[in-house]
Order: C-alpha cells, then sequence, then structure tokens
C-alpha cells in the first residue's frame, strides 16, 4: 500500500521533469528572427553628439563609493537595475544612503531579477512601504511556466538625476565592492558616466529611456507588503540609517568619498548605448549585432575580456564572431583555476579548441581571484563597457546592456586595464598554437570540469 501511494508523488515529479524537459528544448531549439535593424536604435545610430564625461572604474572599492556617492548627491530620481545584490557590508550603506534620499524626497525606483536577488523580506517590506521607494522584481518564478525561468535580468545599471550612470559588470555585494579581498573577490570592471551640463544632449537620456521601458514592462512585478504588516517596516529601515550614520560619524572611508565629476571624469568623442529586447523566450541578437558591427569596422585589433566565452553555433549563424587574419584578436577570460563558474567554464571547454583556432591569442587569468569584468577594446579607440558575455545566454536570452564610447584617452585606460590582467594570465595559445599549459591547481576541479563539460553539450546555449 505505502510503496503504491509512494508511486504517485514520484509520477508527478517524473511528468514535470519532463514537463520542463520539454519546455527547455523548445526554448533552445526555437529559432530567431535574422534581421536586427541597428539603424532602428536611436541609442546606437545616433545622430546627435552626446556630451558625457567618462571614467573607468577598474578597482572595486571605488566603484562602490562612487555609487554611494552619486545617492548622496541624487536631487530627483534614482534608477537601480541589478542581476544580483548581496545584503552585505557595502550594500547596507548604499541602502541606508537611498534611505536618506528617499526621505529628502528623491524618487527612488529599485528593481532587482527575482531570481538572483538576496534580499531579505524585512528589507524589502521596508523598501516598499516608503511612500518614495518603488520595488520591482524581474521575472518572479512560475512553478508551471518554465518557459519564464529563463528571462533574467541580468543589467547592472545605476542611474541617478539622467545625470548619472554607472554600469559595467558589477552586481552589488562585498565580493565587487569591499576594500579587503575575500577568497571570492572578483577582479571586475564598470564606467561611470556624467553629463556636465544637464541641457546637453546625453547617452544618459537613452539609458534612462531603457530602464523605463524595463521598469514598466510586464515582467516586473511591483513588491507590494501587505497593509497590516506595515509596522515592522520601521525597524529595519532605522538599522540602515544608523548603520549608514554611524559610518559617516567614523569617517570612515567607504562612505565619505570626495568625488570633483567635472575632474575625475574625461572627455570622450562619442557615446552609445545598446540593449537586447525585453521579451521572453529567444531574443533578437541587438547586442551581439552591434559588437559584430563593430568588428567588422575594426582595421588592427579587437581586445575581448570577458569572464565567460561560449561561441555557440547559433551565434556563429548569425554573424562571423572573430574578423578577417588582417585584425589581431585576443580573447582574455578565466582559466580552470581562477573560475567560479563551473557550468560556463565547462561550455568554454568544449569551444576551447575553435577559439583557438580563430583568435590570435587566448589568454587565461590564474591570479589570486577570478575575473568577471565584460569589455571590448577596438583599434585603441573604440571601447565597450556592459553587461553581455561571450556566451549565448548574453546573446539571445538574458536582459543586457552595454556602452560604447569612443575616444583615445579613454581606451588607454581599458588597454592599461587589460595588460594588468594580462600580467597575471597564462598564454594558451597564439596564431593557432598552444602553449604549454599552465598547472592545475586542483586535479579534483579539472576532473569535475572535464566530466561536466561533456554533460552540458546539449544545453550550452543556457550555460
Ligand atoms: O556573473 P554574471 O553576473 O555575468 O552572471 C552570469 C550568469 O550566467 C547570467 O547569464
Amino acid at each position: 500500500m505505502r510503496a503504491k501511494l509512494l508511486k504517485i508523488p514520484l509520477a508527478i515529479l517524473f511528468l514535470y521533469f519532463i514537463f520542463i524537459l520539454i519546455a527547455t528544448t523548445l526554448l533552445i531549439k526555437s529559432p530567431v528572427k535574422n534581421e536586427v535593424n541597428l539603424n532602428q536604435i536611436p541609442s546606437y545610430a545616433i545622430k546627435e553628439q552626446h556630451f558625457d564625461q567618462a571614467q573607468l572604474l577598474e578597482d572595486g572599492f571605488t566603484s562602490g563609493q562612487a555609487r554611494l556617492k552619486i545617492i548622496e548627491e541624487a536631487k530627483k530620481t534614482i534608477h537601480i537595475a541589478y542581476y544580483k545584490f548581496y545584503e552585505e557590508e557595502t550594500t547596507d550603506l548604499m541602502i541606508g544612503a537611498m534611505f536618506k534620499a528617499a526621505d529628502r524626497g528623491v524618487n527612488v525606483r529599485f528593481m532587482l531579477d527575482a531570481m538572483t536577488n538576496y534580499l531579505n523580506r524585512d528589507l524589502k517590506r521596508a523598501l516598499a512601504a516608503h511612500p518614495n521607494i518603488e520595488l520591482k522584481v524581474y521575472e518572479p518564478f512560475q512553478p508551471l511556466r518554465p518557459g519564464t525561468w529563463q528571462n533574467r535580468l541580468h543589467d547592472k545599471l545605476l542611474i541617478v538625476d539622467e545625470q548619472f550612470v554607472i554600469t559595467g559588470g558589477r552586481n552589488l555585494g562585498d565580493k565587487y565592492l569591499a576594500e579587503s579581498k575575500m577568497d571570492n573577490f572578483v577582479l571586475d570592471r564598470d564606467v561611470l558616466l556624467y553629463r556636465p551640463n544637464i541641457e546637453d544632449s546625453s547617452v544618459i537620456q537613452h539609458i534612462d529611456q531603457y530602464f523605463l521601458t524595463l521598469w514598466d514592462s510586464p515582467f516586473s512585478k511591483q513588491y507590494k507588503p501587505k497593509l497590516s504588516e506595515n509596522d515592522k517596516t520601521k525597524e529595519p529601515k532605522r538599522e540602515y540609517m544608523t548603520y549608514y550614520d554611524e559610518m559617516n560619524t567614523f569617517q570612515t572611508v567607504f562612505s565619505n568619498p570626495e568625488f570633483d565629476w567635472d575632474k575625475y571624469t574625461i572627455k570622450v568623442d562619442q557615446t552609445r548605448f545598446l540593449a537586447n529586447p525585453i521579451e521572453r523566450g529567444k531574443k533578437e541578437p541587438i547586442i551581439f549585432t552591434g559588437l559584430n558591427e563593430l568588428f567588422k569596422q575594426a582595421q588592427s585589433s579587437i581586445q575581448i575580456q570577458t569572464p565567460y566565452v561560449i561561441p555557440t553555433k547559433e551565434m556563429k549563424s548569425h554573424t562571423a564572431i572573430l574578423p578577417n587574419s588582417e585584425v589581431e584578436t585576443d580573447i582574455i577570460t578565466n582559466s580552470l583555476n581562477s573560475t567560479p563558474n563551473m557550468l560556463a567554464f565547462s561550455g568554454y571547454l568544449n569551444k576551447k579548441g575553435e577559439l583557438i583556432k580563430e583568435a590570435n591569442r587566448v589568454y587565461e587569468y590564474e591570479g589570486a581571484f577570478s575575473v568577471h569584468g565584460k569589455s571590448i577594446l577596438i583599434d585603441d579607440y573604440t571601447s565597450v563597457i556592459g553587461s553581455f558575455n561571450f556566451d549565448s545566454r548574453s546573446t539571445f536570452i538574458n536582459t543586457e546592456s552595454i556602452v560604447i564610447i569612443e575616444g583615445k584617452e579613454f581606451a588607454e585606460m581599458l588597454q592599461l586595464a587589460f595588460d594588468d590582467i594580462i600580467k597575471e594570465s597564462h598564454l594558451v595559445s597564439e596564431n593557432g598554437i598552444m602553449k604549454q599549459p599552465a598547472p592545475t591547481k586542483s586535479a579534483g576541479k579539472e576532473l569535475f570540469l572535464n566530466i561536466l563539460s561533456k554533460l552540458t553539450v546539449p544545453i550550452q546555449s543556457l550555460l
């Protein structure tokens, strides 16, 4: 009898598994519209000159300080969209600063991916209960609609008063922003865009417009605490604000940053913005197509730094990933020793042979942490910084956004940042020829990743 009873939930579980498998296969196999018309995207096919200034935020701690400072200086609006949010020291300070801003009348719109944020329920309630703060989560988990599970918000955007933007590879948490580098610290990269004169035309207007489209999309759901629970919301808010005030009193460096934005940022020739479409399922590969357009125009060099590189057949069918042989191409990514993302690295292992043939040089980072920056440098002039990883998830599945910056001085800063990563990297191959491999620090990890790389082949477009 008991065995019979057990069969029913097992059968349901099995059917559920089959259901998920079918939905996932349908997503992987579904076709993508081929035509992306970049000329119809105003933020990319610009007709006007933008007057933005920019600064590369290579150091995580400085990038955190800059975030805090622009929140502290906010006068009208703070718009936030992030993939991951960890409640830790750096982010507690940002929350404290956000409450302060909301108290002085700033309108705060705070959006996180529904499945990858770690906000606790009390904080969610406290945020949503504030009259000047709105909290949304993107695409909440729907157990009976597996087709929605992959629709993840992967952007990393902080926009203040249509005057400042910080975007790039960093999510919000200590492993990206803290001063002392813990074991899981990641070397990452953001860009700060600054509009010195609010009357001047700026790419920040386009980025803010994209944020508002994301915010108003049917996938973004308002978090509304029940009214009866409102009395529970005061305590967390007080805690965050007290912590923030204490840190200010003790003059800690994180919460007392000094920035003179006019001097801190540099002039650039032009700024552009691209984002993937906001829709479920396979998206038109807008960013990928835009990058390939830039690659086609390259004269001498393309350097790509990405934490994960999995160029699937479907990506290649849309357009060539790497251009002709006259352009020198470098790829800088994580090594087996440094990668914290086993699934993504298993996909890279499958594609490594192809990459070695296509790129002039492949480097793998072998330093103490891992690399997480997502940036491209073309012809020592065009820099690309954003959330886009060089894989199929970023090409077809996730929401993503990038900033394209043209200018020699900014490109020089990015080149120095690449050089620093390369100094701690191992040259895996040059012009198709493999070099002596770097020693593996863990034979167990190597064996595991090699086995995993065989198992993940059917789902490489979702890694
Ligand atoms: O590490 P992130 O923030 O680039 O996220 C990686 C995930 O695979 C999302 O596609």
